[in-house]
């Protein structure tokens, strides 16, 4: 057993801060040396090439002019040796990945349920909720493969906490290397309870600190027609589902397949933390999430043969997912349960194309708002801070009328 295995969840973020700590301490040391070696001989390759001395010139005004600090964060690499994936997680994310994989592409006539709060925020009851869908895994194991959400980007239409990677005490204080940290080992632990885990890479290097923990990957609604973002799961080991946009466009989605099959050249970072250049296969899991726009939901039998007939018109695979929440909910959690139903009763009718449902579930129903002010002692434990979940209860319904439904598919 590894060291952090043993802590219990609510003083996973201290051990998080002693950890960042540690190694920010060591970065800044290693940096020091790189910097030393550079200045000591990039004059020196200068005169090689024929350049004079670099005269230095005042760029007061000129650069950095609203950067307000720039500070190091925890290299993958460090944190990946303190923080290893054991090898019971690595055998949940590789059955994980395969089942869902098996499902997407038919040879599993199963159902994949992406299910789980909207966003985390707390470590513990992050812990208890993933415990309640290990429970659900080995109830409904015939029926469907169900996987965590276990978002800790999120998203933003305009400006609010970006989520638990990045801003892990709530509070504004934005301790990213704590958050990086801490979303590794709440994958680490989850994923060794046995459930499979699904996050929404929303930047462009966070994936290098979770590298080996996620099984389904979820492209968001407002990020679908972002160029790095497709570039990015082009080349993930996971499965990826893209969300249609916003606006409604189910077309920016099947765009978004097209391109992440397609291998690519782009620039991100090696494990190290130094800007490289990656060069990816393509991945030929992506689909097109529905989840509904701000005019309304898309998860009809008609939104359906819409989205096969465009998906056909491409050469593609009929394939997708259907998000119960966001628009297709108009964000009331408990519109969720008629999404669910409406989709069971397709998918028993034999509809093939449906092969997941994602829901926003959580401890608690509802939501409630997030004041980076106020101490977040002050918080209802187990209840969302961003969307509003439906609460176990209601989860449980939902998976036993899809189980049942996956089944009167394959019969
Ligand atoms: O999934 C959660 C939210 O719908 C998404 O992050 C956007 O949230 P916002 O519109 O409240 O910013
Ligand atoms: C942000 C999310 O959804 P969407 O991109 O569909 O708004 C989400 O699934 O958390």
């Amino acid at each position: 057993m590894e060291p952090h295995e043993e802590i219990p969840a609510d003083r996973l973020l201290e051990v998080a801060q002693r950890i960042a700590d540690r190694l920010l301490e060591l970065q800044e040391r290693v940096n020091r040396q790189m910097d030393a070696t550079a200045s000591a001989e990039l004059p020196e390759i200068r005169r090689q090439l024929g350049y004079g001395t670099a005269e230095p010139v005042e760029l007061d005004g000129l650069v950095n002019t609203r950067i307000a600090g720039l500070s190091i964060v925890v290299t993958p690499e460090a944190v990946a040796t303190l923080l290893p994936v054991t090898a019971d997680s690595a055998a949940t994310t590789r059955a994980g990945r395969r089942a869902v994989t098996d499902i997407v592409s038919g040879a599993d006539g199963r159902l994949t349920v992406i299910a789980g709060p909207c966003s985390i925020h707390d470590p513990a009851a992050t812990v208890e909720y993933a415990g309640f869908l290990a429970r659900m895994r080995s109830r409904y194991a015939d029926d469907l493969e169900i996987v965590m959400r276990t978002y800790t980007e999120k998203p933003r239409t305009e400006v609010d906490w970006k989520g638990f990677a990045y801003d892990p005490y709530l509070d504004g204080s934005n301790r990213i290397s704590v958050g990086l940290i801490a979303t590794r080992m709440l994958m680490l632990r989850i994923t060794a309870m046995g459930v499979p885990v699904a996050a929404e890479p929303l930047n462009a290097l966070t994936p290098q600190y979770v590298n080996g923990l996620v099984t389904y990957n979820g492209v968001g609604a407002r990020n679908v027609t972002d160029q790095t973002a497709r570039e990015r799961v082009s080349g993930f080991s996971s499965v990826v589902g893209f969300k249609n946009s916003p606006e409604g466009s189910i077309e920016a989605a099947i765009q978004a397949i097209v391109a992440a099959r397609a291998p690519h050249e782009f620039l991100g970072i090696d494990q190290h933390g130094i800007t490289a250049q990656l060069s990816t296969l393509g991945n030929e899991t992506g689909h097109v999430i529905l989840r509904g726009d701000k005019n309304g939901p898309n998860y009809s039998a008609e939104h359906v043969a819409e989205t096969r007939a465009l998906l056909a018109r491409r050469g593609l695979p009929e394939v997708l997912v259907v998000d119960a929440s966001h628009g297709n909910s108009q964000k009331n959690h408990l519109r969720q349960i008629e999404v669910v139903h409406d989709l069971a009763r397709q998918i028993a009718s034999g509809e093939q194309a449906i092969r997941g449902v994602m829901v926003e579930s959580n401890l608690v129903a509802g939501r409630q708002d997030l004041d980076l002010q106020r101490e977040p002692n002050g918080l209802t434990y187990g209840m969302s801070v961003t969307d509003a979940c439906v609460d176990p209860e209601t989860t449980t319904a939902m998976l036993d009328e899809l189980a049942a439904a996956a089944r009167a598919r394959r019969a």
